[in-house]
């Protein structure tokens, strides 16, 4: 979805270049974010997630390219984007003095029309905290309060960035079908995140992000989707070439991590599977994992910058 009609999505950004003394850690960085869809964007720690999302909040100045939010520059137009935009920053971003609850109310009465307050507080889970200050809060809980007040307003446009880092899994599963909900609402959400499965299980739209560039973007479907592949892991530095030349003319075989096979363009049927077992055998080689199957988007980041997302 969102590469599609990119000028008239409700996140435009393009080319953006954001450089730290002098090094870009957003280096031409280009994706959109349609409405009604969750766009993630994907990459390890440092990839340059939160700085582009800071942009997009109006909280950085991009040093090129552009940034539009809903047809307006989000560093000059803040106050107009204020009402229709939520944010949750990393960092929670919240008064540290006041009670949860109290925040979460205060933030809600600053819109014309938020959703019920004691909603959000059964959704996410925030009862049994409600009433202790913003600075005793775990992580987690503060988490899902910085959640809650993104989202309290009703905003056209959504930028959470890590929404789930450090949550448990029944918290995660809560913030998950609130952005589902607001998605299905019509919201356009753009979250940053360095969890396979969070993207996988939330995004429409995948940016994956590596060194401030985007390395691959689609439907997670689109970018885990290929006829057939047959992976294994051995020894490292076996010769792909000779393994290559008893396959299917068409097969490629690759080691995108030391001692992880990767074989593509071939159909995966268990005459194949033969085939590597046999030439392994030939060469004293014990393949472990030997099996076909869908790729994951772990899978397709190993693929394409030869490392782990974690
Ligand atoms: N204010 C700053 N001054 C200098 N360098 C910065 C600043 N903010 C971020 N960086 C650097 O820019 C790079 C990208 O950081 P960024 O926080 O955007 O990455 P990220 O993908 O969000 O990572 P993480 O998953 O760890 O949050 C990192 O190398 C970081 O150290």
């Amino acid at each position: 979805m969102g590469a599609d009609g990119a000028g008239s999505a409700p996140v435009v950004v393009d080319s953006l270049v954001k450089r730290y003394g002098g090094r870009a850690v957003v280096d031409g960085l280009t994706f959109s974010a349609a409405a009604g869809a969750v766009t993630a964007v994907l990459g390890p720690n440092g990839a340059g997630k939160t700085t582009t999302i800071a942009c997009c909040e109006g909280l950085r100045r991009p040093d090129g390219g552009s940034v539009r939010v809903l047809g307006l520059d989000p560093a000059a137009d803040g106050a107009a984007l204020r009402p229709r935009v939520g944010v949750m920053l990393q960092d929670g971003g919240l008064p540290t003095g006041a009670g949860a609850l109290e925040v979460l109310r205060h933030v809600a009465g600053l819109h014309s029309d938020p959703v019920p307050v004691d909603d959000l507080v059964a959704a996410l889970g925030l009862a049994s905290f409600a009433r202790t200050r913003v600075r005793r809060l775990s992580g987690g809980q503060r988490q899902r309060l910085a959640v809650a007040c993104a989202l309290v307003g009703r905003p056209e446009v959504v930028f959470l960035d890590e929404p789930s880092a450090g949550l448990d899994p029944q918290a995660r599963l809560a913030v998950w079908d609130v952005v589902t909900q607001v998605r299905d609402a019509g919201a356009c959400v753009v979250l940053s995140t360095h969890l396979m499965e969070e993207a996988e299980r939330l995004a429409d739209h995948v940016v994956v992000v590596d060194g401030g560039r985007v390395v691959a973007q689609g439907s997670p479907q689109e970018l885990t989707r290929t006829e057939s592949t047959l992976s294994f892991s051995a020894t490292p530095g076996l010769p792909v070439a000779s393994l290559q030349a008893a396959l299917p003319p068409g097969t490629s075989v690759a080691e995108p991590t030391a001692g992880r096979y990767l074989l593509t363009g071939v159909h995966a049927g268990p005459q194949v599977a033969a085939t590597v077992a046999s030439w392994c055998a030939t060469h004293d080689v014990l393949p472990e994992g030997l099996g076909a199957g869908r790729r994951t988007l772990e899978d397709v980041f190993l693929d394409l910058t030869g490392r782990s997302l974690r």
